[in-house]
């Protein structure tokens, strides 16, 4: 597995530099492999990321026919609730590609309702989802790219510092409740699943992050630092800003 740090100067350039890159692998990806499994992240930088996606020229490139939208968590609320990571990434970017992103590629973790009334029963019925499109004696397909953003305190997904979902194993999704980041009630994929993904892309932006930053990379214990924990199968990408680079 090799690991890259890329730095550049601000939040927006970050934002448009790593939607570029992206839009640039799914094609990579594309010309020889069919589909591709890309999983979001929320977070004002991945939204920010999926906004310049929706507003590249290069977007029209890709077909999204072939590429199957996951979550890497989600705030565990009603449906169209305006904190919910999906509706931010439908906002951003789902709702601009329209009828070239078939609905059956997009792959939310279920909301809050009568039918789904606990984050265990949307953690459930994410990995059933998520097996459905594995390859045998799998759980989850095998993401070519995974974004996570990163929280101050070193969290990735909805994986919190000192948090006992940071050691649940055997599965690929796990409930969460009292996230120090509200709302309290969550549902992340495990370590398990993230590290299936081929690549595992770290997105931050911030001084409030630089210490955090600084942690992970330095391979503190994935309690201290969860990012610490956020590997891919091939590759693991820093992508960061100037300010969130700061003490690497
Ligand atoms: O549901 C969430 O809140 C996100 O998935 C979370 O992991 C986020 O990516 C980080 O907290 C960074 O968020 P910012 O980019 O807004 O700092």
């Amino acid at each position: 597995m090799t690991r890259d740090v890329v730095v550049h100067p601000d939040p927006a350039v970050l934002a448009e530099a790593t939607a570029a890159r992206l839009l640039t692998a799914l094609l990579d990806v594309q010309s020889h492999r069919s589909p591709v499994h890309v999983v979001l992240t929320g977070g004002t930088v991945g939204i920010k990321v999926l906004a310049a996606v929706a507003a590249s020229p290069v977007r029209d490139a890709v077909d999204w026919s072939g590429v199957h939208l996951w979550w890497g968590d989600e705030r565990f609320l009603p449906d169209g609730d305006g904190d919910r990571n999906e509706t931010q990434a439908r906002d951003a970017l789902i709702s601009a590609l329209g009828d070239a992103l078939p609905a059956q590629n997009v792959h939310p973790m279920a909301a809050q309702s009568d039918e789904v009334p606990t984050p265990e029963a949307s953690a459930s019925a994410y990995a059933r989802t998520l097996a459905e499109h594995a390859a045998p004696g799998t759980q989850v397909p095998a993401f070519d790219v995974l974004l996570l953003g990163m929280g101050p305190d070193g969290h990735i997904a909805s994986l919190f510092p000192d948090h006992e979902a940071l050691h649940v194993t055997g599965v690929a999704t796990v409930a969460v409740h009292g996230s120090p980041k509200p709302p309290p009630l969550r549902v992340s994929l495990t370590y398990e699943a993230i590290h299936a993904a081929r690549e595992v892309w770290v997105v931050a932006a911030g001084a409030e992050k630089a210490d955090a930053v600084a942690s992970a990379l330095r391979g503190a214990t994935v309690a201290q630092t969860p990012a610490a924990g956020a590997t891919g199968r091939d590759r693991t990408r820093w992508l960061l800003d100037a300010a969130a680079a700061a003490h690497v």
